[in-house]
């Protein structure tokens, strides 16, 4: 039975529309009605109820729109000079994304940006099936080794389509798809060794595929992991048992590994030029993991179809006029960027304040305008907070965030929350900490097979009052209700609704948050004076000291007890 949610009441665009009200409107009067009306709705909600079949037939279907709303009256309107410089600088970006979409493949691999494209390259596409359809039929378990951008994504797709339970489930309760576990993204032996002894024990190591991937193919923490499970698998044909995913260039450690002698199928995936870790969700990268677990009534083909027309979806959204109302990245972009105004322009007032010990006169400065820094500026938290259980989402998405955009000392930071989980933790220094954050909300209208409270449980009234209602109805008010509380505290947030917890859906917001990052460092002007170099967006320099040190240490005797 699937709960039909009333859309028109729920869905807050329609909310705008039906009130006629803009969007730096004071939004708190939609909220109150909107509270007002959930006693209504869960009412309605249950008159509603009725199964997909009945929906279809009667040609009645959800609203499966992705949506964007910003509740700004709390943050006050942004200034309007700054929403004007912003809004011709989009205007700008736009036209050299556009500039790019009649581009060849190479043009936009030297850029970098080749990710764009991820779901049209049929073959890699077609091979990643291939391959998948014929290790579900030779392993039981498959082992992801990788770390950041080389295993995040097949981590949300496992946390957001695959059982809670997978591992646990038989072959058959699966589809077919074989057991799961990740390692590679660490040191720690705690669990590497935990792993290979259980595999051991219940003799399903001859059985596993290890799915080894690193674009560079030389990160010290996956390929430290490789050699240990290679002298586990203490075989002379170990090379069967790993399936490598790769750069296809001879820096790479397992490129020159398969030239020697050849991994699982004889085949290396790419990931393919173009293509960095972060952005890699679309390639082989996670296509092969998402077609590798297709459960029940699902297939490799049909997995990896509903990811490319969520892909496909948020790709079209990208090209519609830059503030078209669909054109969710650049509204995001948009949001985030003025979002950094008022902070870090809040911030600097407040500080000349407190050394002059006057009220200065002088207007609030500016925070990042568009290729500036402004070193000494505070700068604003981005709380990515995501109303699902257990989704890797977030840690993905800090991920993108800060290897993309945190440059030239500016850049958001970004905390990773999960609601209501986090109502309990994180949610206090929002209200009460320092005023540098702004909240985005996840937030999903169907989460999937749904429970109800029972009834007539003769508890406590205090628990009485939720009989009858579902949790995905709670999980909704418990958004609302954390949103709500933000809006009337001043604390700026937004929201992106995903009409269901699907595939489609969740590739499609992937997505849409990989083109926000690329129109974010646009806006910071990343692409901007890099002495020929590439756009900074797509470069992670930060990291080469950790990487350089790291190896001097573990190469030096006696360093750990130092
Ligand atoms: O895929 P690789 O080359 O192993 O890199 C793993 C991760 O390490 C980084 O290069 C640095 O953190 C990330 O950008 C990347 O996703």
């Amino acid at each position: 039975m699937a709960r039909f949610n009333v859309p028109h009441l729920w869905n807050p665009c329609l909310f705008h529309k039906v009130l006629n009200i803009n969007s730096s409107g004071n939004l708190k009067t939609i909220e109150y009605l909107k509270l007002r009306l959930d006693t209504l709705t869960k009412k309605i909600s249950f008159v509603f109820q009725t199964s997909m079949e009945e929906l279809s037939k009667e040609g009645m279907s959800l609203d499966s729109k992705l949506h964007f709303l910003v509740d700004d009256g709390a943050a006050g309107s942004f200034p309007q000079a700054a929403q004007q410089k912003v809004d011709t600088a989009l205007q700008r970006i736009h036209l050299l994304f556009q500039d790019e979409t009649e581009a060849p493949l190479a043009e936009l691999e030297r850029g970098l940006r080749a990710w764009t494209r991820s779901h049209l390259q049929t073959e890699d596409i077609a091979q990643v099936a291939a391959l998948a359809t014929r290790a579900r039929e030779a392993f039981s378990v498959l082992v992801i080794i990788g770390v950041g951008g080389s295993d995040l994504s097949a981590r949300v797709f496992h946390d957001s389509f695959n059982h809670p339970y997978h591992n646990l489930l038989s072959v058959e309760e699966r589809g077919g798809a074989p057991e799961v576990y990740f390692t590679g993204d660490t040191f720690d032996p705690r669990k590497l060794a935990g792993l290979l002894e259980m595999l051991k024990a219940r003799n399903l190591l001859d059985k596993t595929l290890f799915n080894v991937i690193s674009k560079s193919g030389t990160t010290t923490e996956t390929m430290a992991t490789l050699m240990v499970i290679r002298d586990a698998l203490d075989d002379v044909n170990w090379q069967q048992q790993v399936l490598a995913t790769t750069g296809l260039t001879a820096d790479s450690v397992l490129f020159r590994m398969h030239e020697q002698s050849p991994f699982y199928g004889d085949t290396l995936l790419p990931v393919p030029d173009g293509v960095g870790g972060r952005f890699s969700a679309f390639s082989p990268v996670g296509l092969f993991f998402l077609a590798m677990t297709a459960g029940k009534n699902e297939t490799p083909d049909t997995r990896i179809r509903a990811a490319v027309e969520g892909v496909n979806q948020a790709h079209e959204g990208f090209n519609l006029a830059y503030n078209h109302r669909d054109n969710i990245a650049y509204q995001l972009a948009r949001w985030i960027h003025l979002s950094e105004e008022v902070v870090s322009g809040q911030q600097s007032a407040v500080s000349e304040e407190a050394v002059s010990g006057q009220r200065s006169t002088e207007p609030r400065r500016g925070g990042m305008f568009i290729g500036e820094r402004c070193p000494e500026d505070h700068s604003l938290n981005i709380v990515f907070y995501n109303y699902a259980d257990g989704s890797c989402l977030g840690e993905w998405f800090v991920q993108l965030y800060t290897e993309s955009i945190q440059e030239r000392g500016g850049g958001a930071n970004v905390i990773n929350a999960k609601g209501p989980t986090s109502n309990h933790s994180i949610l206090n220094g929002i209200i009460a900490g320092p005023r540098d954050k702004a909240v985005l909300f996840i937030h999903w209208e169907e989460l999937g097979s749904d429970l109800v409270l029972p009834k007539e449980t003769g508890m406590d009234s205090k628990l009485t009052e939720f009989e009858g209602l579902s949790m995905t109805h709670m999980q909704a008010a418990s958004y609302r209700g954390t949103a709500l509380d933000f809006s009337e505290k001043g604390i700026p947030n937004a929201t992106l609704t995903l009409p269901k917890r699907d595939i489609q859906s969740v590739c499609q917001l992937m997505r849409l948050l990989m083109d926000t990052i690329a129109v974010k460092g646009r806006l910071q002007g990343l692409h901007l004076d890099n002495n020929g170099g590439s756009e900074l967006t797509y470069l992670q320099e930060g990291v080469e000291g950790y990487k350089r040190n790291f190896r001097s240490f573990a190469l030096t005797p006696g360093v750990d007890s130092e």
